[in-house]
């Protein structure tokens, strides 16, 4: 009763304008699987900026979220009750998510175990491995492109006295297998490289790295969160060995991620939380039922969708791209044109203030590589490890595209970018000179 009440409330505000992202009027090119008229136009909202950020996290899809709801209100039972029918479906009902999240990877359900997301993932993975092997093995090797929570926990374990390669990559973002394998040692004990990076959105090439890491029985990790449902991945193609999982890059709950761990050959990790030993000991803690439901439907769905979402989002990249670059000159692709999820674009402006480029596009939601939108206060890592020049560094702007991304943002986007660096550019000193054919590099500026 209270769920079908919820049920009617959620479709009423998804139709209502104050969640105009939903829209049922049908007839669009966005249709849903199971036809309950649920439709989901764009994620702009009114007086709010589009959002194109979708590297940093992605709405949930309606029908994802149709999969949870009992679980929050009827089906509500501990999954690791074992005494009664509250439990038991519950239990039911994450194990048939185990198996849409397997079934995404090509694994078997019994390698997954839950997790509050990709970042507990990539601790677990790595901290955890080099912990149980650490009699034998001492050394770790990662990118300098890798996300925080990897080099983090990299970080982590050479303070406990183990040795860390932070590989660095190419001009194009990808790495070098030649370097890779000269990082080799026979103490190596896990390699830890993304699929997909979050800020360039390079693919690095994950079957070769599998390939020399079987050779040298050496396990290798990967961070999936941002290729898993967007690009086709096979934990057996990619002979990987543990692989970390986001449910909300692909649609799905915040909060909620997975970790593939091998079992043939077996891969061992010691485990990071104490307590009621769920998750086969890896990963005390109840599973959250509701999150564990959405991430299987989200993975489910992605699966089903992954070829329509990839031409849809490749045709709106290639709108964005063109309707910049046949505007403006100087705009840069930071990381491989080639090997690159399509939904990110990360491009770098030339002649222009990065400050004044993001004031200025208030009204779109994108990340940054400058310094003054990040915490931290230093420009991307990840750019400079590619070699990017400061300036161009601090002008990036990640433009990041999905399944609910419209036409009519992506035009209102290349409209505000357009205008923006037009205008920064008339006020731009650089800007006029290059106009008049000097070569900026040879100018010698006062030094202070
Ligand atoms: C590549 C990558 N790894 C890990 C994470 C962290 O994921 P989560 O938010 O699920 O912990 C993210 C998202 O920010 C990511 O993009
Ligand atoms: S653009 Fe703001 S610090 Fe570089």
């Amino acid at each position: 009763m209270h769920l079908k009440i919820l049920r009617e409330r959620i479709i009423i505000m998804k139709k209502t304008s104050k969640f105009n992202k939903f829209n049922s009027s049908g007839g669009g090119d966005r249709g849903t699987r199971d036809g309950e008229g649920v439709m989901m136009k764009g994620v702009q909202m009114a007086g709010r900026p589009l959002y194109l950020d979708m590297q940093a996290t992605s709405p949930v899809d309606p029908r994802v979220l149709d999969a949870m709801l009992p679980y929050y209100i009827d089906q509500f039972g501990n999954p690791h009750s074992r005494t009664h029918m509250y439990g038991w479906e519950s239990d039911e009902a994450v194990e048939k998510a185990r198996e849409q999240i397997a079934k995404l990877i090509g694994a078997n359900a019994k390698e997954i175990i839950f997790t509050s997301g990709a970042t507990e993932a990539n601790n677990i993975a790595i901290k955890g491995v080099m912990h149980f092997y650490k009699e034998k093995k001492k050394h770790v090797i990662t990118t300098q492109t890798e996300h925080k929570c990897v080099l983090d926990s990299c970080r982590h374990l050479q303070q406990e006295g183990f040795e860390v390669t932070y590989l660095p990559v190419r001009k194009d973002g990808l790495v070098d297998m030649d370097e890779l394998k000269a990082a080799i040692r026979p103490e190596t004990g896990i390699i830890s490289i993304m699929t997909v990076n979050n800020e360039i959105g390079v693919i690095q090439p994950m079957a070769e790295i599998g390939e020399l890491c079987r050779k040298n029985k050496i396990f290798l990790h990967t961070d999936a969160a941002q290729a898993a449902g967007k690009i086709p991945i096979n934990v057996d193609d990619m002979k990987v060995d543990l692989m970390s999982l986001s449910a909300h890059k692909i649609y799905g709950p915040k909060g909620v991620g997975a970790l593939y761990m091998r079992r043939r050959p077996r891969v061992r990790v010691e485990a990071q939380m104490s307590g009621g030993g769920q998750e086969r000991g890896i990963r005390s803690g109840t599973v959250p039922t509701p999150l564990a439901v959405g991430m299987g439907a989200a993975c489910e769905i992605a699966m089903e969708e992954m070829k329509h979402d990839e031409k849809y989002i490749r045709e709106l990249t290639d709108r964005l791209y063109k309707g910049i670059t046949s505007q403006l000159d100087g705009v840069i692709v930071n990381g491989s044109m080639e090997h690159r999820y399509a939904g990110n674009l990360n491009l770098s402006f030339a002649y222009v203030e990065g400050e004044s480029l993001l004031m200025g596009l208030k009204e779109v939601a994108v990340s940054s590589g400058s310094a003054c939108t990040s915490a931290s206060l230093e420009p991307s890592y990840v750019l400079r490890a590619l070699g990017v020049e400061e300036d161009m560094a601090h002008t990036s702007i990640r433009f990041g595209i999905g399944r609910f991304t419209t036409k009519e943002e992506i035009d209102r986007a290349i409209e505000l970018t357009v205008d923006q660096v037009q205008k920064l550019w008339e006020m731009s000193p650089l800007w006029e000179m290059v106009q008049e054919g000097i070569d900026l590099k040879s100018i010698q500026w006062a030094q202070h």
